[in-house]
């Protein structure tokens, strides 16, 4: 696994701007390389906030969005169409205005789906669907994703994996359903450790204060079971995205105070 990289830009605007374009670059540069690419989407107001940039950048159709899978690490168990699902929200942002190829493109299951309301059958699911995109050559029971994003909760919380709960401490299976969440809605999906573990780059993004005590927790070596943003690192890169308040609390050595 990388060592994470720490990026830090003066606010979260920029933040979610120049992630933009660094996700516009790598896409391009996998679709050039491998004839398409594979994203994981995250939830929340820096993944979204990260979608809508990419939607207002002038490079934004460099991109051939037909040839790009597009994943999410977890979904808010709730009805198709619901306002607060990922999948509504990274539509909202981005996905209704570019030309995917909806075939390539792979929410999970809602609440009242083919899976009524049982999120662990959801979860079995798309942990299915995962392991038929998988090549001989893949790391795991999923695709190697090029990049895999991640919002970080102030309580260190990755996907919907957090602090402590049973997903996280999940070694097997790379897809579960969580309940219980102390982030609203409580039943969720989340794809596991392991599985984030087998992105190609795993990439976290965190701007505002309320996200510095985390960000310092993950990057000073704490244990995954107690931060669960510690454990996520990509097979050849782990890159924290963060804005100056997000910085704020970090370790001198890996992010030195401005120069006076
Ligand atoms: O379903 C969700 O809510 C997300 O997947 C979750 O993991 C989110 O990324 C973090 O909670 C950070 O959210 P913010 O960026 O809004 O702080």
């Amino acid at each position: 696994m990388s060592a994470p990289q720490v990026v830090v830009h003066r606010d979260k605007e920029l933040m979610a701007k120049a992630a933009a374009a660094r996700l516009i670059t790598k896409i391009v540069d996998a679709q050039a390389a491998r004839g398409s690419a594979s994203v994981v989407l995250t939830g929340g107001r820096n993944g979204n906030g990260l979608l809508a940039a990419l939607a207002e950048s002038p490079a934004r159709d460099a991109v051939d969005w037909h040839r790009l899978d597009l994943w999410w690490g977890d979904e808010r168990f709730l009805p198709e169409g619901d306002p607060e699902r990922n999948h509504t929200q990274a539509r909202e942002a981005l996905l209704d205005s570019v030309p995917l190829d909806p075939a390539r493109v792979h929410p999970m299951e809602p609440a009242g789906g083919r899976f009524g309301n049982d999120a662990d059958a959801a979860a079995e699911e798309y942990a299915l669907e995962l392991a038929a995109a998988a090549g001989p050559e893949d790391h795991a029971a999923v695709p190697s994703f090029d990049v895999l994003l991640l919002g970080v909760g102030p309580d260190t919380h990755v996907a919907s994996l957090f602090p402590e709960l049973p997903g996280v401490y999940e070694q097997e299976r790379t897809v579960v359903g969580v309940h219980g969440a102390p982030k609203p809605p409580p039943t969720r999906v989340s794809l596991t450790l392991p599985a984030i573990r087998a992105a190609r780059e795993v990439w976290l993004l965190a701007a505002g204060e309320d996200k510095a005590n985390a960000a310092a927790i993950a990057l000073s070596g704490a244990g995954e079971v107690q931060a669960p943003a510690a454990g996520a690192r990509g097979r050849s890169r782990t890159l924290w995205l963060l804005d100056e308040a997000a910085a704020a609390q970090l370790p001198r050595d890996l992010y030195p105070p401005a120069s006076a």
